[in-house]
């Protein structure tokens, strides 16, 4: 079978995927979540001219001298306005986040101020203009302030609930069930000591993914290497309760990789590939009706990557995320590597910065896609193109940073 590129296999998967639906939660719960609609602000802000100190609130042209003498006719506090106009000669005590009454356009800070009675002198020299926030600087009602396939960030929550939104659409959860096969795996804490036991870890990196990624993650457990056994959970799995189903494990040749004959006999439009991939050349891709079936394989670190790869983009896709994929960023070779082969490398490396801020990639001693010891000390995946030449000490690379 020909190897497939990682980018015909990330188009497989992803192209064309749009968001399963939308809902409103309440603005305080939706970071994380993915806009489904741009989102207008419902007001002005600042609604009127702000002082953003504590001062005086005078006409700029007043105190184009210093000194200058001013008589405090009343005050403005946050939530208080002053009900008059300051004239010519005339000064307002405002406070920080107080609307700037009529006729004043300069809040002069109370440090360069001496009073007495309701007297003020300048005694330090301010711009015209100085210490307002004006009307609208900030945002406008009507105007789109965030826009449809941004992850929300808890910036912009804030930003959101500015702009007067208690709830905000946002793209459904995604439903993701997890199954594990294998005669050989046991749960944590629940081997019998039998050195061909393996425990179970493939699950609790994926769903960490998963949810990260802003899926609702159910762990379907471990199934025996029975057809009958692994169809009977592939047949739950599909009922409708999930939009995906991801396996990992079976996705090979061998005798007892039964993942592909359960899934097809249970109605699934699959197919499998090998890909131009390491670690994670096993891969399966199918849908029965609107539920998506990815199959991962079972080596621990390969299920990671392909998590990361795959499975991410896709349930970011699955929310209208306008940023599915994992962004590479720029690093250097902190060592030699030899030329690269048809399959495209994501090598664990961990993660030096110089003094200089440059940051420098260090590959891993062993590169085992079973060693989950290596993985958990990675600070990234060095990413290695199919037939890249070999590299030297300082060339530049890319990484992908764990987020976790
Ligand atoms: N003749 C060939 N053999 C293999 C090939 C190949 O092309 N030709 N590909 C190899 C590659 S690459 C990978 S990756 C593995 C993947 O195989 P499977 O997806 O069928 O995975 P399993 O055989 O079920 O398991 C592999 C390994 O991982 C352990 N495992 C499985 N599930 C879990 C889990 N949930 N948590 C922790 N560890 C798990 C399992 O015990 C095995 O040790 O195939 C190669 N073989
Ligand atoms: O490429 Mo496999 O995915 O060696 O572990």
């Amino acid at each position: 079978m020909a190897l497939m590129t990682v980018e015909e296999a990330t188009s497989l998967i992803t192209s064309g995927v749009t968001a399963l639906g939308v809902e409103d939660v309440p603005v305080q719960a939706a970071a994380g979540r993915v806009l489904a609609r741009d989102l207008a602000a419902r007001r002005t802000q600042p609604p009127a001219d702000m002082s953003a100190m504590d001062g005086y609130a005078v006409r700029g042209a007043d105190i184009a001298e210093t000194p200058a003498h001013l008589t405090v006719i009343g005050e403005s506090a946050a939530g208080r306005p002053f009900a008059g106009t300051v004239g010519t000669g005339q000064a307002v005590r405002i406070f920080t986040g107080a609307v700037v009454p009529e006729g004043a356009d300069t809040v002069v800070i109370q440090e360069n101020v001496s009073r007495e009675g309701d007297t003020i002198t300048t005694t330090a020299p301010t711009a015209a203009l100085r210490n307002v926030r004006k009307r609208g600087c900030d945002f406008s009602q009507s105007t789109p302030g965030l826009f449809a396939g941004r992850r929300l960030t808890g910036r912009d929550i804030m930003l959101a609930a500015a702009m007067d939104h208690a709830t905000v659409p946002v793209a459904r959860r995604p439903r993701v069930a997890l199954l594990q096969t294998g005669d050989e795996l046991v749960l944590p804490g629940q081997g019998t000591g039998n050195d061909s036991e393996i425990v179970v870890s493939n699950a609790f990196g994926l769903a960490e993914l998963a949810r990260r990624a802003g899926a609702d993650v159910t762990d379907l457990g471990l199934i025996k290497d029975d057809l009958a056994a692994i169809r009977a959970v592939v047949a739950r799995a599909l009922s409708g309760e999930f939009d995906l189903v991801v396996s990992s494990g079976g996705a090979s040749v061998g005798d007892h990789d039964l993942m592909a004959p359960a899934l097809k006999a249970e109605g699934v439009d699959l197919s499998v590939h090998k890909i131009a991939l390491r670690p994670g050349k096993p891969l399966m891709f199918g849908h029965r009706g609107a539920v998506r079936v990815l199959g991962l394989p079972g080596n621990p670190v390969s299920s990671h990557v392909c998590g990361m790869i795959y499975l991410v983009p896709l349930i970011r896709a699955l929310q209208g995320d306008s940023r599915p994929g994992p962004v590479p960023v720029p690093a250097r070779l902190a060592a030699d590597l030899p030329p690269n082969d048809v399959r495209r490398d994501f090598m664990r490396a961990t993660l030096e910065r110089r003094a200089d801020g440059s940051i420098h990639a260090i590959p891993c001693a062993s590169q085992d896609s079973a060693m989950l010891s290596i993985l958990s000390a990675a600070d990234c995946l060095l990413v290695r193109p199919p037939f890249a030449p070999a590299g030297r000490v300082g060339d530049p690379c890319e990484i992908i940073p764990f987020e976790d």
